[in-house]
């Protein structure tokens, strides 16, 4: 697949490790919502991203809006808790991410799901994560970004506290957690600046979509 990688994202480490977690930056959003911010998590982003983009078998998705079917603006895959992860590096990630959470969670990530964002056409519109226990149940989901660096958008869904916004870079970390799948929004949005291709990776516990 043509995706362009801005020369400008150096990482070029051949070998994918991650940092320790320990100097994650928790932000409270309010309404029992926040987010946990570490940049440049990843060290070898370069290699893992071009790993991804050329060896996942993404997905063109579909979907009806206005009684027309429309390409949903992005590429995606799923790997579920017994599905082999598409690179090693990644089920360190997952492996670390639990470890760090253990306590808070009170259960491991497992499932992973891909996104690629080919360029700044692509995008995903305001949503929760709440198809499952998100949508009821206190949960976290762990982003990973790679790739030319999009926006992440967070707005409540109650009025109060104010909307923010975190630019995902290449390697960094972001985790939503408390109430925020239910009492939150998050969106991608599309972008006439974005340079390249973006792949993010979430990471889920069972049961949370
Ligand atoms: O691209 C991202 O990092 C966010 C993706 C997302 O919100 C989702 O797939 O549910
Ligand atoms: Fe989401």
């Amino acid at each position: 697949m043509a995706v362009h990688l801005q020369s400008s994202l150096f990482d070029q480490e051949d070998e994918v490790s991650t940092r320790p977690l320990r100097g994650i930056q928790r932000t409270d959003l309010g309404h029992g919502a926040w987010i946990d911010v570490l940049p440049q998590w990843l060290r070898g982003a370069d290699t893992l991203f071009a790993s991804l983009v050329r060896d996942v078998g993404w997905r063109a998705e579909q979907r009806v809006m206005y009684e027309r079917v429309v390409a949903v603006p992005r590429l995606l895959a799923f790997f579920g808790r017994r599905d082999p992860l598409p690179h090693p590096a990644l089920e360190t990630a997952r492996t670390e991410l639990s470890r760090h959470y253990a306590a808070e969670l009170g259960e491991p990530f497992t499932t992973a799901g891909l996104c690629l964002y080919r360029d700044g056409r692509d995008g995903v519109a305001w949503h929760g994560d709440t198809v499952g226990r998100g949508g009821t149940e206190n949960t976290m989901v762990a982003i990973l970004s790679l790739g030319a660096p999009r926006h992440l958008a967070l707005r409540p869904r109650e009025p109060g506290p104010a909307p923010v916004r975190r630019r995902l870079g290449h390697g960094d970390l972001i985790v939503m957690g408390g109430s925020c799948q239910r009492t939150w929004e998050h969106a991608v949005p599309k972008s006439a600046r974005v340079t390249g291709a973006r792949v993010s990776v979430q990471f889920r516990p069972d049961g949370v979509r």
